[in-house]
């Protein structure tokens, strides 16, 4: 007979590590809410951990008088006021839209608003599709300027990576979630990476010189194509399993920053005063992420660790280790308010988030009685990602723990697809998790029948990439559809990059006793040290020969190459794009103007290729999990701080080596500032023989002229929108002109004066208009 006590009931230290363990191993009945084994609580699992002593720190938050300092740790590299350039508006690059637009704005169908690229699916697109009937839909893309064919001299930038060097980190033969998904034996390259004397030999190689210049731009609307959904669904509803035994919230009262971080360090077998320096045989290395905790040692239902098991999990990463425990805290307590505290946690890419939120999630669907007779069975666990390649990732992630719990479904709604496929689909199937990007949710909210009473069964709120769905792009979406779910639920919140405004205003998702578990040691970088980062500053006419040297000597380098392009703008990106194909590099383009049939295909492709070149707007930024990418070159102005970190984070993930490197024009050199706190070292100069020069001047003539002209206005766009760079018009011309040059053109292309107006560059000495 279990025994039953009023919860909160504390017999123990709260502080001492939490046991649970399945109800089937100790045979109780299935259906006992609230029942406590006190023997759990003597003989908690046994945690051990490599070298992560002051990994992460938890803090509870709470709220912050006006005009003091949150009671957050800072630290170094936490984001914070750095970030000077903020995301920006997107603005209009297509002038048949703009009309659409400007004529929706007079006729008050939509509401006037500026995102970003990675927010394709933003309700501005459904607000399109729903009055004038066309499948449009902002995305924040951003285009950014190459440069022209004016380089000299000869040589080639070497870029050697040092890949993988501890890819046991993540203990291979774990068979990857991207082998088990998409079918592709992504094989690792060798553990060893490249040795410390190949860098050697590239950077002796290189021969450059430091100088630059650059440019770029943003803003867009879409006409992405409708897809079908391509859902696999899971059908035939099987026993719901019960639940696990439970702990009493042994810290339910316990608001103390000191013994919250007890707490979670205790769990994972750290102490606050932890040194890793007394013990010699742990690493020190903060790029450790892998834990020693296996995942059976946790309160996880014997279903889901068979699935684990077959994607290849053994042990947890740092942040699962971290924040599962306390996730998981109360979650066999069937009365949602005793669900455990809401979470914010941060941890650097690549490192294991995705699963870390998913695993728990699972578990709360798992311990739910299961209705099969409810005309709109309830939403259990939303999660909002950013962007739909981050939600369909997140979904496919979630099918693969969920093999083994048939009667636990989900189902993603994302820009880009019917929404009346989406709707028969979750009418259709099993749907207690429900993976969605802002604007398509907010969509199903207003517009699905028995959406909002299915909404109001949520127990669990995801929201992935926080910090990028807190922002303003999408805080109006998110506050909405919080509104349309119960306030007793719990949040989750995860991110690589918290920065103070975040924490500043996550009481708008989170409690305000919600734990903050940060596993980015302090004092340690917000980047992994085993990806090597440079920044060339080159002007404007220089950027597109430096992108062509750099990615010649980098192919050159490694046949295995696979690098990743950001551009600044989708119309950017399609001009990289096409001047890169024109010199027949191997390449492949994402951005939101392209159709979501295409994104989700070259999406598949990119993963389990190698010899490939994937040229990208922000939609690729955040999350998407491209195995083995062993260099990302970010070309023109990052939109932040944040944006810089995640998008070098495609690469150097699961601990492997990576390499980045920013172009900037040298009137972008500011950002550097933003990010001074990083390892960002000088790339040598590359330098450009005459023939070269002359065979890019050759492929940049064979870039489409009406490419040319979207990308000098998606340019003036984007750079408008950053107040660095936008808030002297005659500069902002002078400079977009200097772009138009860099692409070969004598004269810069004519504007609409609506998309002028539109600009507020009308009059505006330099610009031609039309
Ligand atoms: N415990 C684990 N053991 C081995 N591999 C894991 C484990 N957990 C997650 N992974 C794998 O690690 C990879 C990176 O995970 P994920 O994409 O969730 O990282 P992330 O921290 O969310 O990154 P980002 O910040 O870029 O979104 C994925 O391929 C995932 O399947």
């Amino acid at each position: 007979m279990p025994i039953k006590f009023p919860s909160p009931i504390r017999f123990l230290n709260p502080s001492l590590p939490v046991a649970r363990f399945p109800l089937t191993n100790v045979g109780l009945s299935l259906n006992t809410p609230r029942s406590i084994p006190i023997f759990t609580r003597v003989f908690p699992f046994k945690l051990k951990y490599l070298g992560f002593a002051s990994h992460f720190s938890t803090h509870s938050f709470r709220p912050v008088p006006t005009g003091s300092r949150p009671e957050f740790s800072r630290r170094t590299g936490g984001g914070g006021e750095r970030g000077e350039t903020k995301l920006s508006k997107s603005l209009i690059e297509d002038e048949a839209e703009l009309s659409d637009w400007v004529s929706d704005l007079r006729t008050n169908s939509i509401r006037g608003r500026v995102t970003s690229e990675d927010e394709s699916d933003s309700d501005m697109g459904r607000r399109y599709r729903s009055k004038s009937g066309r499948g449009r839909e902002t995305d924040s893309g951003g285009n950014r300027g190459g440069g022209g064919n004016r380089g000299g001299g000869a040589g080639v930038l070497s870029t050697k990576r040092r890949r993988e060097s501890n890819s046991n980190e993540f203990s291979e033969p774990t068979r990857r979630r991207t082998e088990s998904t998409f079918g592709s034996p992504t094989r690792d390259r060798g553990t060893v990476g490249l040795p410390n004397a190949r860098r050697g030999r590239r950077e002796r190689n290189l021969g450059f010189k430091r100088d630059d210049k650059g440019s770029r731009g943003k803003g867009v609307f879409i006409d992405d194509d409708v897809v079908d959904n391509g859902e696999d669904e899971r059908k035939g509803l099987v026993q719901n399993l019960g639940g696990l035994i439970i702990e009493e919230e042994s810290d339910s009262d316990d608001d103390d920053n000191g013994v919250f971080e007890k707490n979670a360090l205790s769990s994972i077998g750290l102490e606050k005063d932890f040194d890793v320096k007394d013990r010699p045989s742990l690493s020190t290395n903060s790029d450790s992420f892998m834990s020693e905790t296996r995942f059976d040692q946790c309160s996880i239902s014997p279903l889901s660790l068979k699935g684990i098991n077959d994607a290849g999990f053994e042990k947890m990463t740092v942040v699962q280790a971290a924040t599962l425990p306390a996730i998981l805290k109360d979650v066999t307590v069937l009365d949602v308010e005793m669900l455990s505290k809401d979470v914010l946690a941060k941890a650097k890419t690549g490192t294991g988030k995705t699963v870390a939120f998913l695993l728990p999630s699972i578990e709360v669907v798992v311990k739910s009685p299961l209705n099969r007779d409810q005309k709109h069975p309830p939403i259990l666990v939303l999660v909002i990602c950013p962007t739909r390649e981050l939600a369909t990732q997140a979904a496919t992630e979630a099918k693969v723990l969920l093999k083994y719990h048939p009667a636990i479904g989900v189902q993603v709604v994302i820009g880009g697809v019917r929404i009346a496929l989406e709707q028969k689909s979750m009418q259709a199937n099993l749907c207690q998790i429900l993976v969605a990007t802002p604007g398509r949710l907010k969509d199903h909210v207003e517009n699905t029948a028995g959406f909002a009473t299915r909404l109001m069964g949520v127990k669990v709120l995801v929201l992935d990439e926080a910090d990028r769905l807190l922002d303003m792009g999408f805080r109006k979406d998110i506050e909405k559809i919080i509104a349309a779910i119960p306030k007793q639920r719990q949040t989750l919140m995860f991110s690589a990059t918290v920065p103070e405004e975040v924490r500043q205003i996550c009481h708008k998702a989170l409690k305000r006793d919600h734990e903050f578990i940060n596993t980015v040691q302090e004092g340690s970088e917000d980047t992994h040290s085993k990806v090597r980062q440079m920044h060339l500053v080159a002007p404007l006419d220089k950027q597109f020969p430096f992108l062509h040297a750099i990615l010649k000597d980098h192919m050159a380098d490694d046949p295995d190459y696979k690098v990743i392009v950001f551009c600044t703008t989708a119309r950017v990106t399609g001009l990289v794009a096409e001047f890169l194909g024109a010199l027949k590099l191997n390449i492949r383009e994402i951005h939101s103007r392209k159709a979501q049939t295409y994104r989700t295909r070259v999406s598949d492709e990119f993963r389990k290729s190698k010899g490939l070149i994937l040229v990208t707007s922000d939609v690729s930024a955040r999350g998407v999990d491209y195995p083995d990418v062993t260099l990302v070159l970010q070309v023109g102005l990052p939109a932040s701080r944040e944006q810089y970190i995640h998008r070098l984070g495609r690469t150097g993930r699961k601990g492997k080596e990576g390499e980045g490197i920013l172009i900037l024009a040298p009137w972008e050199e500011f950002f550097l500032s933003t990010v001074k706190d990083l390892p960002i070292t000088k790339a040598p100069v590359p330098s450009i023989d005459p023939d070269t020069k002359k065979k890019l001047e050759r492929a940049l003539s064979q870039v489409d002229m009406k490419s040319k002209e979207a990308a000098y206005q998606a340019w003036l766009g984007y750079y408008n929108s950053q107040k660095k760079v936008g808030n002297d018009k005659n500069r902002l011309v002078e400079l977009a002109n200097e772009f138009s040059r860099s692409m070969g053109l004598d004269t810069p292309p004519a504007i609409s004066k609506v998309v002028l107006g539109k600009m507020g560059l009308r009059n505006v000495p330099g610009l031609r208009s039309k």
